[in-house]
């Protein structure tokens, strides 16, 4: 990392961390220090461990070796202090009202119980607010777009004032200017709380101007700097382990495979150029 300053303490420390998934090492032997208040684009094709990575900061999945930290702490299941939008967007469907869907969340009330608390009420009211979904709250989720379902996931990944946020591609299947604007909001929000963000995707153009690093994963193997050191030719084939080349056209950034095989990630990284 080369931020200028005192970097502040880690929030998340991994240290020679392998993880196996049916036997097959997806993780291996990766160290990363990522700064508490960072915002960190988790890049990286189909397959490369980003919701293994996020399984296992959640304490789901556990290392075949090495370390991980949250805070200071070996990663274990039930941390209130992380908040986690997953990449499969199941959830109650029926008639269950936005408010409830994103109450059901709520530490302790998974089932969704049908009383709470004014402290557990205040909650959900906020982190509706904090999304700008007050007026999803009354509607039933099954009638709810795509789009409106995620800022509702947006919502209870916010329950019980996390201090890292890890969303798995919460971009995915958005319209460009939507992209634009979730990746806004949630930078705000990371700013206002002083939270972490981890945020995986697969096209970081949305993100370009808000996120202070990338977490490139390859072949089991991470890259963490800002845009500019990892996302150039040099660095990406070292990671890769196979010559890739990174295009830039029309500001923006395209990773290929060497002799204009499959793009395998865009990002519009104007200002970036080397
Ligand atoms: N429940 C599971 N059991 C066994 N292997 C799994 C399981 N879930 C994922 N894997 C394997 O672990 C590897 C990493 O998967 P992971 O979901 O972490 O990748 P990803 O980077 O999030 O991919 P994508 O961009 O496609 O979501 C893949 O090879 C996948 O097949």
């Amino acid at each position: 990392m080369t931020q200028q300053g005192k970097a502040p303490p880690a929030i998340l420390e991994a240290r020679d961390l392998s993880i196996l998934r049916d036997g097959r090492r997806v993780l291996d032997s990766v160290s990363f220090s990522i700064p508490q208040g960072r915002f960190v684009a988790v890049l990286g094709g189909n397959g490369a461990g980003k919701t293994t990575l996020f399984r296992a900061i959640l304490g789901l999945d556990t290392p075949s070796h090495g370390s991980l930290h949250v805070s200071g702490h070996t990663t274990q299941p039930g941390r209130s202090a992380i908040g986690y939008m997953p990449q499969s967007r199941q959830m109650v469907a029926g008639q269950i009202s936005g408010w409830h869907m994103v109450a059901s969340a709520l530490r302790g009330q998974r089932w969704g119980l049908p009383w709470h608390t004014p402290q557990a009420r205040a909650q959900v009211n906020a982190a509706l607010a904090a999304v700008d979904a007050q007026e999803l709250a009354a509607r039933p989720v099954a009638s709810l777009s795509g789009g409106e379902r995620q800022r509702l996931l947006l919502a209870q990944s916010l329950l019980d004032s996390p201090r890292l946020l890890l969303l798995d591609e919460p971009l995915a299947s958005l319209d460009p200017a939507r992209m634009r604007q979730t990746a806004r909001r949630i930078h705000d929000l990371a700013r206002q709380r002083n939270l972490t963000v981890l945020i995986s995707t697969h096209d970081i153009n949305p993100l370009e101007g808000f996120m202070d690093s990338v977490l490139y994963l390859a072949h089991g193997k991470a890259l963490l700097g800002s845009v500019d050191e990892v996302m150039t030719t040099p660095a990406l084939s070292a990671l890769y382990g196979a010559p890739v080349e990174v295009v830039r056209a029309q500001g923006r950034l395209f990773v290929v495979a060497e002799g204009g095989g499959d793009t395998l990630h865009a990002c519009d990284c104007t200002g970036h150029a080397h």
